[in-house]
């Protein structure tokens, strides 16, 4: 069943059009990643889907009592203005003593909620939105360019952190990503946005499609070969809750197949 969905979504900014057309769908467990361009629209796909922008055309349908986790592409914290990560986590509703420091723990920092938000890393900082998103219990997670400022083992780590979320909560998700190798290796289905949808399917079928190759370079799926990871998911199975099937040249043990593996 589709958790959240769109059909014919155009978004216009003073008569420009951002966004045209798109239909989109996302399920259960689901890991979704949408990849484009700067400027081709991808914040304002997610902002319009989460009704934060209005739509000019078309339609957003979301499961009754759809509970969203949102991590923004920015947030800025006032440096001067104290705001210790357990206040933070208590903002806009209030959250117990036990909540924050189950969804800290859960998310690979614990021992953060006395520090200032002021003075986290950039990755334990993108933790700590994590954790604050995990608080609504969503059954989806949305993730604005979540690793933004991370460098390539930050990346990766956080990319592992929400599969295991996935397989831990069960909760889809959907996020904007410019890693493109880490989208290729950890997503279900790759969506390709320049204004409309270039092209969309599983990230193999994506990163071998004329249009992508046309907006991020031939090179690309080379590179990208190395990390193919294709997921034949089993939400219910296997040691990290699901069951992952291999293609032949992506075998565990293949030299260059430890991106993911
Ligand atoms: N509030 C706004 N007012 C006017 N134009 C906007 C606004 N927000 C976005 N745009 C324009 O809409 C287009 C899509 O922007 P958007 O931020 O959605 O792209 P993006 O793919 O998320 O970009 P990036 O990868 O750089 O974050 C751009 O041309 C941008 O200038």
């Amino acid at each position: 069943m589709s958790l959240l969905s769109a059909e014919g979504l155009s978004v216009t900014y003073g008569g420009v059009t951002a966004i045209r057309d798109v239909d989109f769908t996302i399920g259960r467990g689901e890991i979704v990643t949408v990849v484009g361009p700067n400027g081709s629209g991808k914040s304002t796909f997610l902002r319009a889907l989460l009704g934060m922008i209005p739509a000019m055309a078309g339609s957003v349908t979301r499961a009754p009592g759809l509970r969203i986790g949102y991590v923004p592409q920015r947030l800025h914290i006032d440096a001067a203005l104290p705001l210790p990560v357990r206040r933070f986590l208590s903002l806009p509703v209030r959250n117990s003593a036990a909540d924050m420091a189950r969804v800290l723990k859960q998310v690979g920092v614990p021992d953060v909620a006395d520090q200032d938000m002021a003075g986290l890393s950039g990755g334990q900082f993108q933790r700590v939105l994590l954790a604050r998103a995990l608080l609504t219990k969503p059954d989806i997670l949305v993730l604005d360019e979540p690793t933004q400022g991370l460098d390539q083992p930050g990346v990766a780590a956080f990319y592992r952190l929400i599969e295991e979320m996935r397989a831990t909560l069960g909760c889809a998700v959907l996020s904007v990503s410019h890693d493109l190798h880490v989208v290729m290796s950890a997503s279900d289905r790759v969506i390709c946005l320049n204004g409309h949808i270039c092209c969309e399917g599983a990230p193999r079928v994506v990163s071998n499609a004329p249009e992508y190759r046309a907006l991020f370079g031939l090179g690309t799926g080379g590179a990208l070969a190395l990390y193919q990871h294709d997921h034949d998911h089993d939400h219910d199975g296997g040691a990290h809750g699901h069951a992952h099937a291999h293609d032949p040249d992506t075998r565990d043990d293949a030299p260059q197949q430890n991106a993911r593996a």
